[in-house]
């Protein structure tokens, strides 16, 4: 049964051999190429957490090393809850992630987000002490852009950054978006030199730019470091939602001359045969 706040019990001896095995699966694949790929701060939190490939980690135990390092915790939802409901766990520094696993015949896509996406791409992050302030700041500003009638401005920025973003590090660019480090095919297509367009972050271009949930991004945004994050947080957005409403909406594949470029992309569509596993995780 759910309770008041959407959660439930992770239920976690319920999960079969079957349900273990995807987990399995979709671990051991994903952990072979992320080295090279994920951002440092990616690679340290997945060590210092209970989270292995021989079965579907357990919140309580998740919850337990997150809270002694940034004070976050991973409660159940069923998937996707109202965007309030989100944001209200948000800033109360509690991660909801999806219980329930996709089958083995849907490991490349699917709609709502389960606990390998949430799991594997969102909480390794949530141990670092400057996204977990980013991530509950943007829960209490959900509930602000809310009320002013501009969610999808501020949607924006969570998807291009939580879920999308590109970090530059000493070695080169590197994934830190929960989006991309969960889906075998997107951590390849968004660090390939010649398919997306790779556009330096900038916080009203973002918020101006639409984005497609059922296939790669055509273009990523790129930040110097993940305490550039920070700035976001303390920078008060409602000025900037006037500003960005008097103006039109961006297509998400397009340049803009003012955009500071790091690559050009060739489009996806020259991508056949990661195109063809479609394999985005929303
Ligand atoms: C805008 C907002 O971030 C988004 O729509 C919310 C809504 N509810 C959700 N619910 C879950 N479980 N996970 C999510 O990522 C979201 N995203
Ligand atoms: N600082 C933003 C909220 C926010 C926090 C973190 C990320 C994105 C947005 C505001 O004033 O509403
Ligand atoms: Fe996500």
């Amino acid at each position: 049964m759910r309770n008041h706040d959407w959660t439930i019990d992770q239920n976690w001896q319920a999960y079969t051999p079957e349900q273990h095995q995807v987990w399995k699966t979709l671990y051991e694949r994903q952990t072979k190429l992320l080295p090279g790929r994920a951002c440092d701060e990616f690679v340290a939190g997945m060590r210092e957490l209970p989270i292995a490939a021989d079965r579907i980690p357990n919140f309580e135990e998740l919850s337990e090393v997150l809270m002694r390092h940034t004070g976050w915790q991973v409660v159940a939802v069923p998937g996707l809850v109202p965007d309030e409901v989100f944001f209200e766990h948000l800033a109360n520094r509690r991660f909801p992630s999806g219980q329930f696993i996709r089958g083995a015949h849907q490991l490349d896509y699917l709609q709502e987000p389960d606990v390998f996406h949430d799991v594997f791409g969102h909480v390794p992050l949530l141990m670092h002490p400057v996204i977990a302030d980013y991530i509950q700041a943007y829960g209490a500003g959900g509930m602000r852009a809310k009320e002013l009638g501009v969610l999808d401005l501020l949607a924006r920025v969570y998807w291009y950054t939580v879920e999308f973003g590109l970090v530059e590090q000493r070695d080169g660019l590197r994934l830190y978006g929960a989006g991309i480090v969960s889906s075998y095919t997107e951590s390849i297509f968004a660090l390939d030199d010649s398919s997306p367009n790779r556009v330096r972050f900038d916080l009203e271009r973002v918020m101006r730019t639409r984005y497609r949930i059922d296939d790669f991004q055509e273009t990523y945004f790129v930040i110097r470091n993940l305490e550039e994050l920070l700035s976001l947080a303390h920078t008060d957005f409602a000025p900037l939602y006037d500003r960005v409403q008097g103006q039109s909406e961006l297509e998400p594949g397009m340049i803009l001359p003012q955009d500071s470029v790091l690559s050009r992309g060739t489009s996806h569509y020259h991508h056949p045969t990661l195109r063809k596993n479609n394999g985005r995780l929303v």
